[in-house]
């Protein structure tokens, strides 16, 4: 699918987000930061991209999602947990960036912190009704299915 994308800072056409493979779904951002970033324990800093899409079809969102191994090695996660990008959103990719891990951890400038994948959407219109037609859940959750 086409996207139209505004590059907002001229290191990103150095280290254009691509798919690292084929089967790739996400797309890496990278930092632009103008020195190292160190985050403390607990702490969220909101970083920028250096690239704005415009998805226009609304159709369509992006979401921004943690990177698995900064996650899980490093507590390097999103402060948001999901950043979703609407479909008319036009300004600049921001990466809310949250430690929370037990140490700092330092970001270098253009490193990759989180990843960019394109998602369809359904837009919901609304049948307000008095009962559902019966379904074999109803309104059992949370585990009331048990657990082997
Ligand atoms: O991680 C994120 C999350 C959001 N956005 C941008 C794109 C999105 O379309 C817009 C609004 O996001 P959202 O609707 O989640 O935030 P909000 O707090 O509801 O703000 P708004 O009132 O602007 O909708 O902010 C980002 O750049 N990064
Ligand atoms: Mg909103």
């Amino acid at each position: 699918m086409q996207v139209d994308v505004k590059i907002l800072d001229p290191r990103v056409k150095e280290k254009m987000p691509a798919y690292a493979t084929a089967g790739s779904a996400g797309l890496d951002l990278r930092a632009m930061l103008d020195e190292p970033l160190t985050l403390a324990p607990g702490e969220t800093k909101l970083i920028k991209t250096g690239l704005a899409i415009h998805l226009a079809d609304p159709g369509y969102a992006a979401l921004i999602l943690p990177r698995s191994g900064l996650g899980h090695k490093h507590g390097i996660v999103l402060g948001n947990l999901v950043g979703l990008i609407d479909s008319d959103y036009q300004g600049e990719l921001m990466v809310s960036t949250w430690n929370r891990g037990k140490d700092s951890f330092t970001i270098e400038p253009m490193e990759r912190i989180a990843q960019l994948v394109i998602v369809p959407v359904v837009q919901m219109q609304m049948n307000i009704v008095e009962d559902f037609q019966a379904s074999d859940r109803g309104a059992g959750g949370f585990g009331s299915t048990g657990k082997s």
